[in-house]
């Protein structure tokens, strides 16, 4: 069942176009992750779903209500992370929770969204006190106190290292096992690759791409890469030879030493690294480590949009 749907979202700022046209559907209980570079225009979209924004053209329909005629209803139905800076410090966590349950019709219990966000043991505690993790867990809890069916969390794992994260990404599973839809947005390739059903790309305002993470990967091509490290360093002139060869093998599309290492790019790696150890083999070249790396959605992203990932 499609609950979010929008079609050609259009939202300027005066000279800026901050989204051109954006149109995509989302499924009840999928992780729908929306990356793209800087100001490509993620929190503008994310933000007109949410009703905080009024687009300037397009339409949107959540679980088949439109904001003009249904916006009390919506408030409802959905769920909205807030900025960790919009929690109340001088609270505690339970009463956080307590407050932001009153303004609400349906409601969850304060015990069970702890519970589900992991600060039981942390729930007398001033939100002030609170480490940057916890905060945002507390942030993602009081989108779910009414028990909304849709979850909008915009860049919820930023900032956090990589243990505190880990624990945010449980908790978007566990919704999604509650057969919760939520719609992200995120900066860390990984976090996108890891936990979404489908990732949207989009750059200058518009979709540039749009599929399963295995599916873009794909799309991409079936290239991987290949790292060798050698034994022994070589000479200038044996590494020009190695390279030489090497861009010359089978299915090989690139070659390069990076960092001491030979990086071969292929469209066929069994067959590249056949020709390759039988060369070094010849060659009496030893090698200390051979990997083979799959391309990953951050390869996807960079062929895209042609913009370096910043993490
Ligand atoms: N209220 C506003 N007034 C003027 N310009 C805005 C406003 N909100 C967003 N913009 C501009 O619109 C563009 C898209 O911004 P948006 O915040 O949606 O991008 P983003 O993809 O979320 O970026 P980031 O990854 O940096 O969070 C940017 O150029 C931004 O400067």
């Amino acid at each position: 069942m499609v609950v979010v749907q929008v079609e050609h979202l259009k939202k300027t700022f005066g000279s800026i176009t901050a989204v051109e046209d954006v149109s995509f559907e989302v499924q009840e209980g999928e992780i729908f992750t929306i990356i793209g570079p800087n100001g490509a225009g993620k929190t503008t979209t994310l933000e007109m779903i949410e009703g905080l924004q009024h687009p300037d053209s397009g339409s949107i329909t959540v679980m088949d209500m439109n904001w003009k005629q249904d916006e009390a209803k919506i408030k409802q139905r959905i769920g909205v992370q807030p900025q960790t800076s919009a929690l109340f410090d001088l609270l505690t966590v339970y009463e956080n929770l307590l407050l932001f349950q009153s303004f609400y019709h349906q409601q969850r219990a304060v015990e069970e969204i702890l519970e589900l966000v992991n600060l039981t043991e942390h729930q007398t505690k001033k939100v002030k006190a609170l480490s940057g993790g916890q905060k945002q867990r507390l942030a993602i809890g009081l989108a779910m106190i009414n028990d909304s069916d849709i979850l909008f969390l915009d860049e919820p794992t930023t900032g956090l290292d990589p243990q505190a994260r880990r624990n945010i990404w449980d908790i978007i599973l566990k919704l999604k096992e509650m057969n919760k839809t939520t719609i992200l947005t995120t900066h860390y390739m990984e976090e996108a690759e890891k936990l979404s059903d489908r990732v949207c790309i989009v750059d200058q305002g518009k979709i540039i791409a749009m599929d399963t993470p295995a599916q873009l990967i794909q799309q991409l091509s079936k290239e991987r890469e290949i790292v060798v490290r050698l034994e022994h360093k070589q000479t200038a002139l044996e590494e020009e030879e190695l390279l030489n060869h090497a861009s010359g093998l089978p299915d090989v599309v690139r070659a390069e030493w990076d960092a001491g290492r030979l990086s071969l790019v292929s469209t066929n790696a069994e067959v590249t690294l056949f020709h390759l150890l039988k060369h070094t083999n010849e060659q009496e070249i030893g090698i200390e480590q051979i990997s083979i790396r799959e391309m990953s959605l951050e390869d996807v992203f960079i062929a895209f949009t042609g913009k370096e990932w910043r993490d």
